[in-house]
This record gives C-alpha cells, sequence and structure tokens, in this order.
C-alpha cells in the first residue's frame, strides 16, 4: 500500500504524491539538480546536508544503488522529490532500492510529483524552504513550521571531528574536510598523494606542524559566510603552501582574499554546466552544486583574478591568485556524478605542489 505524502512550499504551494523512503517529516532548502544519472552520487554528497533535492530527470532508480558509488559515508539531504521512482532495479552491481536506502537513514522521499512545475516555481521564485510530510496536520501548521530558520551548522556536523591520514609516498596534502566528496579524496590518492585529512576547523598552526605540501579546501554545505574560523586560517596561511580550493572551498577562498559571495536565485545543480576557461577560450562541461556564488565586482580590488565563468550566466566559475600558487574552482572537477573534462586541475595542482617541494629541498640543501 503506497502511502500519501505532501510536499509544501513556504509561498503555500501544495504537491500531493506518495511516500517512499522514510515516513519522516522533514523540513529543507528546496533546489533541483537536472541530471539524468548520478543520484547516488547526489544523495550521498554533504553539500546537500539541509536540502530537498528534486530531480528534474522523470525516472529516478532504474540502476539501483551499489555500495560502490557513494561519495560519502551515508546520505545527507533532507528529503527527495522525484516524478518516478524505479521499484525494480536493472544493474548486476545494484544492491538496494534508493526506498530503502532513505529508509536505513530515515530520509523522507516523495513520488509522483509534478516535478516540471516545482521546478518551473523555484527557477521564478528563486530557491524556497519546504516540508515533506506523510502527516493529515493542516497546511497553515507546516507553514507555521517553515517559518523556523533551517539549519545552519551543516559543516560542523559533516565535517570529520578528528585529523585522519590516508596514507600515500607522494606529496603530503591537507585535504579541509567541508563535507569533502570522495572523489576528491579519490583523485589525490589515485596520484600517490600522502593526505591528512582535517576537520573544518582546523587552524593554520596544525596544518604547519603536519608540513604538508599543498592544501585542498574542500567542497561542503550551507553559506560560506557561516565558516568564519576557516576564512580566518586561510588567511593565516595563504602563501606558505600551494593551495587549490574547490566550490565551498572556492567561496572560501575568495572570502579569505577579501572578496564578497552572494546568493544565487536558484543554483547551479547538474551534470552539464558549460563553463569558460578564460585564459584558453576553451569550454568544459562541468559537474555542479552549489547556491551560492563569488560576487563578480568584488573580485577587482584583491589579488585574485577570475579565471572562469558560467557560460549559463555569467557567474564567477574560478579565481586564480596573482602572488601565489593558489586557485579555486565553483564546479567539480573529479565530476562524481559528471564529466571529467576539468580532471586536468588536480594535475595542474600537483604540479605546483611538486614545483613547491622542489624548492623546499633546493632551500634546505643551501641551509
Ligand atoms: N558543493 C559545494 O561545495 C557547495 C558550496 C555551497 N554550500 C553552495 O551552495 O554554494
Amino acid at each position: 500500500m503506497t502511502k500519501q505524502a505532501r510536499l509544501i512550499l513556504e509561498d503555500g504551494t501544495v504537491f500531493i504524491g506518495t511516500s517512499f523512503g522514510a515516513e519522516e517529516e522533514s523540513r529543507g532548502e528546496v533546489v533541483f539538480n537536472t541530471g539524468i544519472t548520478g543520484y547516488q552520487e547526489v544523495l550521498s554528497d554533504p553539500s546537500y546536508c539541509g536540502q530537498i533535492v528534486t530531480m528534474t530527470y522523470p525516472m529516478i532508480g532504474n540502476y539501483g544503488v551499489s555500495r560502490d558509488d557513494f561519495e560519502s559515508i551515508r546520505p545527507f539531504v533532507h528529503g527527495f522529490v522525484v516524478r518516478e521512482h524505479c521499484e525494480v532495479p536493472s544493474n548486476w552491481r545494484s544492491e538496494q532500492t534508493i526506498a530503502s536506502l532513505l529508509k536505513e537513514y530515515n530520509i523522507p522521499g516523495i513520488a509522483e510529483v509534478d516535478t516540471r512545475k516545482l521546478t518551473r516555481i523555484i527557477r521564478q521564485h528563486g530557491t524556497l524552504k519546504g516540508i515533506i510530510t506523510t502527516s493529515d496536520e493542516p497546511v497553515e501548521a507546516l507553514l507555521e513550521k517553515l517559518k523556523a530558520p533551517l539549519m545552519e551548522d551543516q559543516v560542523a556536523r559533516v565535517s570529520t571531528k578528528n585529523l585522519f591520514p590516508v596514507p600515500g609516498r607522494g606529496p603530503r596534502i591537507v585535504l579541509v574536510d567541508f563535507g569533502a566528496k570522495y572523489g576528491i579524496l579519490r583523485e589525490l590518492t589515485n596520484r600517490g598523494c600522502d593526505v591528512i585529512v582535517a576537520p573544518y576547523n582546523v587552524t593554520a598552526d596544525e596544518i604547519r606542524r603536519i608540513r604538508p605540501d599543498g592544501i585542498l579546501l574542500s567542497n561542503g554545505p550551507g553559506d560560506p559566510k557561516s565558516v568564519p574560523e576557516a576564512i580566518h586560517m586561510i588567511q593565516e596561511i595563504l602563501g606558505e603552501y600551494p593551495l587549490f580550493g574547490i566550490c565551498l572551498g572556492h567561496q572560501l577562498f575568495a572570502l579569505a582574499c577579501g572578496a564578497d559571495t552572494e546568493k544565487l536565485k536558484f543554483g547551479h545543480r547538474g551534470g552539464n554546466h558549460p563553463v569558460k576557461e578564460l585564459s584558453t577560450g576553451r569550454t568544459h562541461i562541468t559537474s555542479q552544486n552549489h547556491g551560492y556564488t563569488v560576487t563578480a565586482d568584488s573580485v577587482m580590488n584583491t589579488d585574485l583574478e577570475i579565471s572562469h565563468i558560467a557560460l549559463n550566466d555569467g557567474t564567477v566559475e574560478g579565481l586564480t591568485h596573482k602572488k601565489y600558487a593558489a586557485f579555486s574552482v565553483q564546479y567539480h572537477p573529479e565530476a562524481a556524478p559528471g564529466p571529467y573534462d576539468s580532471n586536468y586541475l588536480f594535475d595542474h595542482f600537483l604540479e605546483q605542489v611538486t614545483t613547491f617541494v622542489k624548492g623546499e629541498k633546493a632551500h634546505a640543501a643551501t641551509r
């Protein structure tokens, strides 16, 4: 027996659908992702913590869920909205359905929603708060619940609590974990790096003690301005080691260098966002998931240079520091899910790291 579920938006719109996953009530910011595949990576990307995600592709779950496709230890979305969810996946790698996965983690799903209508509302009004429920509570009472502020400490919730190593014999990289996807870790370990994963509030001194050869600032959920300790740490350590920022890491790098960030109307979430690299004029198709952006005008009076822009709306997609080996991108070069066009950025970072290591050795030899 399928149970009825409702999705209520803060503007009063009510979507009636069927419940799948957990029969829980959950609030969150309602966002849409345009990926045709990659739902498992979306569900487990910690950057979605606090958000109710709707997939614009009309059938989700066809290839099931596999142990090997998670992007973190567990799903982090606060709710999942689909047109149709597949109850009988067809894939030899599949171990369970999305419904059973969501149930395991107490996350509600709602199916049979007109996701085109929902997406149009979000595109017209901008991102809205929403609530998924299987209760019969009147809409007014649910709208009242939506007035309370949403979670703001997502980064502290999803980040590791302690430092831990992922040993390798290559350059030592401190990966500051604001909610890092496994894909980033995979790209580093594939290149032989000796990775030390650090909590979001690691201090500059703690990083120095690790004697790294480079720093990678990860992706993560929420507003970059809600992580002031990280901005402070970056300001202190900037210029000492090569630095690469991805998504939230890019926004924090920008804030640390004196630029500003703002919220986009409805964000960029999907696997086919065209981005132009200004130095070559090349266009890369990128994987994206962000609601905030670096304000282009604010870059002007800083030591940063805009390196990439989004072709859909002209917003900032990449930054390079004019004096130091430090750069960042708003999109996801680790893909997972999405195209690998931008994978070369990890090689670029490692080149900077190698140059740094050589310089350090030369310096030591003269001491
Ligand atoms: N994937 C990310 O790192 C997202 C960054 C930030 N939370 C945003 O929404 O813009």
